[in-house]
């Protein structure tokens, strides 16, 4: 078993290993949870894992109970984050007892900000489904539901007290959720490692789950040690997602977050080299990892709709958006680019 702890403002442990669900019980009953466990997931998850997580939990002597939504980002909204409230409050759940998030990371963003909420606070585990949430979204504590307006509007930073990551699960995940979270692991790569790009160049990531889920947890580690609430280095794991976000809107969620991101990577990256701030084979290099694993690199919407869409965007003032620009493969940097010169940026970066 692979153990990663992480440091931040709750401590926690990501523990990776297949076969784990079943140990689900015993390891919330190691940390002290209450008695009373509640479900949260969508209903493909559930019909698949979600009796063997109820098993876990009631063999450890846990009551639990369950709230299901169907699945997809859509469904990421203030309705369903309602609906979880009061189904706590109808079975009178209490300050001491625990949720568990059973699913991808529209279930462990969506379910975080419920127990980060719900009487203030209460305790929650992760249980990531998706290769995309193994790798990123269950760890570090970002939580958030969509508005009408723009992804992840609404949310806040609570950590889980537990993230248990069983890769077999991994054995149902339809192939376009498997590339969607590619994606997340190419964005890893940009970001930190030449070296862990070579070894998703030479090696698909389905022949190196754990060690894939194991590199970029400890990256993300990295990361929310120094900066837990964003103020500063932790923008970077954004790389991508302005223009990722912006097209997923614009889609309407017919796109997927890990397929938005890297249209993002990759259009950020084409204008990132035109501006002169990006080696310029890092570009061939990142469209041939995107390629690789099956995943768009260009979009047809139109830059208006695009320029809409990411005045949501969370690294953006009055005055500047923050780009999040690679320099060459395991390197980014922060920029901050005036509001008037956003337009021309993604013109560079071959919106039209
Ligand atoms: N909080 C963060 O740090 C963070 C990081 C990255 C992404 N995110 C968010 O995560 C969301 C995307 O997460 P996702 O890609 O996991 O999507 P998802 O949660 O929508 O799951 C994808 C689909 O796969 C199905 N599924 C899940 N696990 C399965 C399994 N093992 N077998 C078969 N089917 C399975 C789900 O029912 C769903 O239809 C977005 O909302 C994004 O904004 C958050
Ligand atoms: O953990 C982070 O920090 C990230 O930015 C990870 C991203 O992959 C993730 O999509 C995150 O939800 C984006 O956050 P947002 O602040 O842009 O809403
Ligand atoms: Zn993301």
């Amino acid at each position: 078993m692979t153990t990663i702890h992480i440091a931040a403002s709750r401590e926690y442990d990501v523990v990776i290993e297949p076969g784990l669900l079943t140990r689900l019980g015993t390891m919330a009953a190691e940390l002290g949870l209450g008695r009373r466990a509640a479900v949260i997931s969508d209903d493909a998850v559930f019909a698949l894992y979600g009796a063997a997580a109820e098993k876990a939990l009631t063999d450890a002597g846990f009551q639990v109970d369950h709230f299901l939504f169907p699945h997809g980002e859509q469904q990421k909204n203030l309705s369903t984050y309602g609906q979880v409230l009061n189904f706590l409050c109808d079975r009178r759940f209490t300050r001491s007892d625990f949720l568990v998030a059973l699913g991808g990371g529209v279930v462990g963003d969506l379910a975080g900000f419920a127990a980060a909420t719900y009487q203030r606070g209460v305790p929650y585990i992760q249980v990531p489904t998706t290769l995309l949430s193994m790798v990123d979204s269950s760890v570090g504590g970002k939580t958030a539901v969509d508005l009408e307006h723009g992804k992840n509007q609404a949310g806040c930073f609570y950590q889980p007290s537990l993230v248990l990551c069983d890769p077999s699960l991994l054995n149902t995940l339809p192939e376009r959720e498997y590339r969607a979270g590619c994606a997340e692991i190419i964005k890893y790569a940009m970001l930190y490692s030449e070296d862990f790009l070579r070894e998703l160049e030479e090696t698909p990531v389905l022949e190196q789950f754990e060690r894939v889920i194991s590199v970029c947890v400890g990256m993300k580690r990295d990361v929310v040690r120094g900066d837990e609430f964003d103020k500063g280095q932790r923008a970077l794991l954004n790389l991508g997602h302005t223009v990722g976000h912006a097209v997923e809107s614009c889609s309407g969620f017919t796109l997927l977050h890990g397929e938005g991101v890297a249209i993002g990577m990759a259009i950020i990256t084409r204008a990132a080299v035109e501006k002169g701030l990006c080696t310029p084979e890092t570009l061939p290099r990142l469209l041939a990892a995107l390629e690789r694993y099956g995943l768009p690199t260009e979009t047809d919407y139109p830059l208006t709709d695009i320029l809409a869409a990411a005045e949501a965007d969370k690294k953006r003032t009055d005055d500047v958006t923050k780009f999040i620009v690679p320099e060459r493969v395991g390197h980014c940097r922060v920029e901050p680019v005036p509001a008037d010169e956003v337009a021309g940026w993604l013109k560079a970066g071959g919106l039209r």
